[in-house]
């Protein structure tokens, strides 16, 4: 792993025994994890500890349950087998202190909110109950507003708001709650790359500085490869965890693939040709256990199209 633990977190907060961690201190632990939609398993055999500070990529083709795996560690879909703990306890438990930054959400239900209205949800609309309307809250709210460079649209509805404006916008929302676990499903879909280098920089900010664990849903590695730890690579034929320099490779893709995948490097970048992406990825029928070894490959995981991903 590259840099597990941020210089710049202070002890306490990283843990070696954080109150609300496991004995190990990683702040979400799974132990041979399984999701299952009925008789359609996505992933199985999962063993993984995400540490303080750490920033784990979630990668993978259209339905290997990416999106699964955020919904298991928000509590909002069950394991069909294995435990997972998240700081120590049940995900629901710890939803207080994980932020969560979604898909570019349909807009319909928001369009008509500010900025600063959203903010301010995440700061209580966990709550029962009256809403105080402090000072104080104003204040926390453009104190993240100004945390993730919105304080200029702070007062204009999200309707009116670029894609990459609302982006720093739900970051701010999902870090209202002084979160120490980062969950973000795509948050670079459709933006362009200054806007992604924008959201990726403020994420990386945020566990620098905190030790927030990230865990980040991407199909596109290259905006966040300099900053990833560890890659859990969910495919048809198993999932693959591991530093980028490990599971990004030719080998381990093929593998993961049960074809011939190619990983190439260029000007810093990963380039991945052959990787087949269908939405309908066929369920397992094999699983091993996590880390150097890739799990071996279901039956009718063969590609029908060549990708090259820049
Ligand atoms: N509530 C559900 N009931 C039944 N099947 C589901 C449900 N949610 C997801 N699935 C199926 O589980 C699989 C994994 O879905 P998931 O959304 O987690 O994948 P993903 O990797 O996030 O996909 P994408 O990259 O397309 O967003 C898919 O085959 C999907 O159709």
């Amino acid at each position: 792993m590259r840099q597990p633990v941020p210089a710049a977190v202070p002890r306490a907060r990283l843990g070696e025994a954080p109150a609300g961690g496991s004995d190990s201190g990683a702040v979400v632990s799974l132990r041979g994890a399984e999701l299952s939609y009925g008789t359609r398993v996505v992933w199985q055999g999962l063993d993984l500890e995400v540490r303080p500070g750490e920033f784990l990529a979630v990668l993978g083709p259209n339905g290997s349950g990416k999106t699964s795996f955020v919904r298991a560690l928000l509590g909002r879909q069950p394991l069909s087998a294995g435990t997972l703990t998240v700081l120590g306890g049940s995900p629901r438990e710890a939803g207080r202190h994980v932020g969560y930054v979604p898909q570019q959400a349909e807009l319909s239900a928001q369009a008509m909110l500010r900025a600063r209205d959203l903010v301010r949800f995440g700061i209580d609309g966990h709550r029962f109950g009256p809403r105080p309307r402090t000072g104080a809250v104003r204040r926390r709210v453009d104190e993240i507003l100004a945390s993730v460079g919105a304080s200029a649209y702070a007062d204009v509805p999200l309707g009116m708001l670029s894609g990459g404006e609302r982006q720093r916008v739900r970051i701010g929302q999902a870090l209202a709650t002084d979160p120490r676990i980062l969950l973000c499903d795509e948050p670079l879909l459709s933006l362009d790359l200054n806007h992604q280098r924008a959201v990726t920089e403020l994420v990386d900010a945020r566990r620098r500085s905190h030790g927030t664990a990230v865990v980040f849903v991407t199909h596109e590695i290259n905006p966040v490869l300099g900053l990833v730890d560890r890659v859990l690579y969910l495919a048809p034929g198993g999932h693959r965890i591991g530093t980028p320099e490990e599971v990004l490779t030719s080998e381990s893709l093929s593998r993961l693939y049960g074809t011939r995948v190619d990983v190439l490097r260029v000007q810093g970048r990963v380039v991945v040709v052959g990787a087949p992406d269908g939405p309908a990825a066929p369920p397992h029928h094999t699983h091993e256990t996590a880390h150097e070894t890739a799990h071996e490959t279901a039956p009718g995981a063969v590609p029908q199209t060549e990708e090259v991903r820049p």
